[in-house]
């Protein structure tokens, strides 16, 4: 159990999502570590930590389930002693018409007795502002930004008020910018106002940093807030006023030798862009050809020999292809199928490749990412220096450390890869 209990516990849907805000709370002074799945609770991992990050896979499993598992991931971060509890979704919302952001958010709220619940998914950091309740990726609307091709949340309405609004059972209002950029007294008082006109979930408008501070501030005593990892960045200060943090930095992770591996099963543009320019270098890569995969040929089996032939070179591993390509696959074998295939085979070369001797693992793709982890076996990860915004260096705690860089498709610049290798072999030129 820890010392004094932690300040902050995080409920993430995905695991890159987990290490996102892992990250800010980090950058934000707070000694923060990061879980796969439900720690035990005498797990030593968690003793001294400020803040407990909880990475769940239940983005995009049935609701009743993200709902189930979040609540229980809930009950650990009680017991831990958290005193503010962050459901932490995506920054581009992804989510379906039922689910899971408003049915977690609301049995989240129940179960802490939390009448209204912001909802602030910014990350300006990497491009994603909320403005008027519409959710913008640069300077595209979300259902422009490629967000509308993802393969397993298209997200194809840019009005979050609306979207939210269909997956909730409660009643969806707005604090717009104005309100926002008036100040944290401002926002608390919208709050209220909201509440008594019987809000219960409330998007709120933010493009910067300075923004997402102020709604932390308005929301100090507010047991539960709901958001992208930019809603982290608030926080902390919060219990800097009354308590003593760490001001702990990013921990300085050890150096893990072995071999290393990309593996890419992210469908976004970013990440095929991160590839085409990993295959325009002329390193080498195998593609997983997801049609063979379902025709049963021995897809897994070829990439592991690919790996096997290029001893003195890192190879990429990749499932990513265009959207039109994914399309297709998709409708010759099912969206979910597919997808579940992909990352059943990734998970699997992932775990031959470490038998193998790979102990540097960069990997690309929420989804994906969770099941690389869960197939290594990971359970918990310490939090290093970012790699790109939302992207940090870790190192997997237990008696074999693994080092991983997960990567949110849409995140990183076209060079992530080679980045992210040199920033896990401990090269920080
Ligand atoms: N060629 C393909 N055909 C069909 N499905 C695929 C293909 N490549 C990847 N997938 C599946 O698409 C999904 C991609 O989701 P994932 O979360 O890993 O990355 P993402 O699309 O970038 O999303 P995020 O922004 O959450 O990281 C996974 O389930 C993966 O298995
Ligand atoms: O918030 C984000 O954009 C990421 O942390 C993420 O969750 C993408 O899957």
């Amino acid at each position: 159990m820890t010392r004094r209990g932690a300040f902050i516990g995080c409920i993430a849907d995905d695991f890159t999502g987990a290490t996102d805000i892992a990250s800010t709370l980090v950058r934000a002074g707070m000694k923060t570590v990061q879980s796969i799945g439900i720690p035990e609770a005498d797990d030593p991992m968690i003793a001294d930590a400020e803040a407990i990050v909880v990475a769940l896979k239940s983005r995009t499993i049935a609701p009743m389930d993200a709902v189930a598992q979040s609540l229980a991931a809930l009950d650990f971060l009680r017991g831990a002693g958290c005193r503010q509890i962050a459901f932490k979704y995506c920054s581009t919302f992804d989510s379906t018409e039922h689910g899971n952001i408003g049915p977690v958010a609301e049995a989240l709220a129940k179960a802490l007795g939390q009448q209204i619940t912001i909802a602030a998914p910014s990350f300006p950091g990497n491009g994603r502002t909320v403005y008027n309740g519409h959710l913008f990726v640069g300077r595209a609307l979300l259902n422009e930004s490629g967000m509308q091709n993802h393969p397993l949340t298209p997200m194809r309405d840019a009005n979050l008020v609306r979207v939210l609004q269909a997956q909730s059972k409660g009643t969806v209002g707005l604090i717009d910018l104005p309100t926002v950029l008036k100040g944290a007294e401002h926002v608390r008082a919208a709050i209220e106002k909201a509440q008594a006109e019987g809000a219960t979930l409330l998007i709120v408008d933010a493009i910067s940093e300075a923004d997402l501070k102020v709604i932390g501030q308005a929301c100090h005593d507010h047991v539960l807030i709901t958001g992208g990892s930019g809603i982290a960045l608030g926080l902390p200060d919060n219990f800097r006023t009354h308590n003593d943090l760490s001001g702990a930095d990013a921990a300085v992770l050890p150096v893990v030798a072995g071999k290393e591996v990309v593996l890419a099963g992210s469908g976004s543009l970013r990440t095929n862009l991160q590839v085409a320019r990993w295959i325009e270098a002329e390193r080498p890569a195998y593609r997983i050809d997801v049609m063979k995969l379902a025709a049963g040929e021995s897809v897994v089996q070829e990439a592991i020999a690919f790996f096997d032939t290029h001893t003195d070179q890192t190879v990429l591993i990749y499932a990513t292809s265009p959207a039109d390509e994914l399309r297709q696959v998709q409708a010759a074998i099912g969206a979910q199928k597919a997808g579940e295939m992909v990352e059943h085979a990734l998970g699997l070369i992932a775990r031959s490749l470490r038998d193998r001797g790979v102990r540097r693992f960069v990997v690309a793709g929420g989804e994906t990412s969770g099941a690389v982890v869960q197939s290594l076996g990971v359970k918990g990860l310490c939090i290093g220096a970012p790699i790109a915004p939302g992207v940090p260096a870790t190192v997997s705690t237990g008696s074999v450390p693994l080092a991983l860089a997960l990567k949110s498709g849409n995140f990183g610049e076209a060079d992530f890869f080679e980045k992210a290798l040199l920033a896990l072999s401990g090269d920080q030129s």
